[in-house]
């Protein structure tokens, strides 16, 4: 055992259910859950919001204020308001809808790591409700730290400071990048936008699709994922949504074969840190500004990364990606994210059934031919080399 997992197993206190305790990572026998906890970022809703916002966001990070000043102008333009909010609002709606049209009666409690309503809050009044078996919905489709171990640490912080050990379990469902409903408004938007450019007189060659994501540290990237899995360069984060853009690409070139000589490309988007930390790159911004050199006329910029239009969307990409695409004399188009389409919200329903069910892996849908994401995240999944392990649901211990 290194001295890493040595950490890791002494801080690995378990807050999923029993039937959770899998070693292999799978869950899968039935599990009576009492209520569905979908946990979001959280976002401001107002001018004051927008710092205490931001300090919660980077507590414990060392974000130079330099870029916290301008994340904050970022919110300031729409006001102080983040569209967050409102999309899970919108989400936890049509997701009560859409489980009761499938016979489901599971309540939906919507809280956030970083704003009101928090997710202390809500497990309090599931736990109130008499619902104690819950099972968590994380407005995050890929593996990384950021994306899937935070969520799982706080979730466990949330019930160590509730005292609600002993009576309230979380289990999380999986990393859902690879499922089809995630993937669906991917595959109709960069459809739709290569249309558009063909209409527009755009040559198939002349096209390039860039899928973009939120960059994260190279050391967290390295770290994305299951360790005992060989994912290449930028772990699980960077593998998963390759495969993803692969797989978008591929469903597009069957419903149109001219798409075949259009190029594209993983990027990434939103860096911070210090400028000594790397980030996984090349920056969407910089690609787009190479494009014309490479014979390009029009580009489509896929959000692969993101479940919704939120701040990361709506100011890195509509409005700095865009005007990099003006700059450099390109025609520019933003595909839509999975949002609340049908397609997406019946998705996650399905993501819920195969836990209620505990539906053997094998008949799991997913798109890509990765491992299949796991219910039960295996020791030293996603670790953070900055802040090490805390305690974390939906994990085991080595
Ligand atoms: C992988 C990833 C996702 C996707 C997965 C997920 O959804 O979780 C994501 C989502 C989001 N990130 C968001 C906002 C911010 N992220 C920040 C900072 C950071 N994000 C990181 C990564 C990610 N972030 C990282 C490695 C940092 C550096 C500091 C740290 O390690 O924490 C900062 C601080 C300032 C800055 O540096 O930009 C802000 C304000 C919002 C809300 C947007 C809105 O309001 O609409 C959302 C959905
Ligand atoms: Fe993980």
């Amino acid at each position: 055992m290194t001295d890493r997992d040595a950490a890791h197993s002494a801080a690995d206190v378990l807050y999923g259910s029993e039937a959770a305790r899998s070693a292999e990572g799978y869950v899968q026998t039935p599990v009576a859950y009492d209520g569905i906890i979908l946990a979001g970022f959280g976002g401001p809703e107002g001018q004051d919001d927008v710092i205490p916002f931001l300090r919660n966001v980077t507590r414990g990070r060392g974000i130079p204020d330099e870029r916290l000043e301008e994340v904050a102008h970022h919110y300031r333009h729409f006001g102080g308001v983040s569209p967050i909010n409102a999309q899970n609002r919108e989400l936890k709606l049509a997701l009560e809808t859409a489980l009761q049209a499938r016979g489901i009666d599971l309540p939906v409690y919507w809280g956030n790591r970083n704003w009101a309503p928090y997710l202390a809050e809500v497990v309090t009044e599931a736990a109130d409700a008499g619902d104690t078996t819950l099972l968590a919905f994380a407005t995050s489709a890929y593996s990384s730290f950021s994306s899937c171990r935070q969520y799982r640490e706080d979730l466990a912080g949330v019930i160590e400071e509730t005292g609600l050990a002993g009576t309230v379990t979380i289990d999380k469902i999986r990393p859902f990048y690879d499922h089809p409903g995630f993937v669906d408004a991917f595959v109709q938007g960069v459809r739709a936008s290569i249309e558009g450019f063909l209409e527009a007189g755009i040559a198939p060659a002349d096209i390039e699709v860039l899928f973009s994501t939120h960059s994260i540290p190279t050391t967290d990237a390295e770290r994305s994922g299951a360790r005992d899995i060989d994912w290449g360069e930028g772990g699980a984060y960077a593998a998963q949504h390759e495969a993803v853009a692969a797989w978008t690409m591929a469903q597009v070139r069957d419903l149109i074969p001219a798409a075949a000589d259009a190029s594209w490309e993983l990027v990434y988007q939103s860096r911070s840190g210090p400028p000594s930390q790397p980030w996984l790159e090349p920056d969407v911004c910089d690609v787009i500004a190479e494009l014309p050199a490479r014979g390009r006329r029009a580009v489509a910029v896929v959000p692969v990364g993101f479940m919704s239009d939120h701040m990361e969307v709506l100011w890195d990409l509509d409005t700095e990606a865009a005007e990099a695409a003006s700059e450099a004399g390109l025609l520019f188009a933003r595909t839509p994210t999975p949002g609340v389409s049908p397609a997406f919200v019946d998705g996650i329903v399905d993501l819920i059934e195969e836990r209620l069910e505990g539906r053997p892996v094998a008949e799991r849908q997913r798109v890509t031919t990765l491992t299949p994401s796991f219910d039960i995240c295996r020791p030293g999944c996603c670790e953070n080399v900055r802040a090490g392990f805390k305690p974390a649901v939906a994990g085991v211990a080595p």
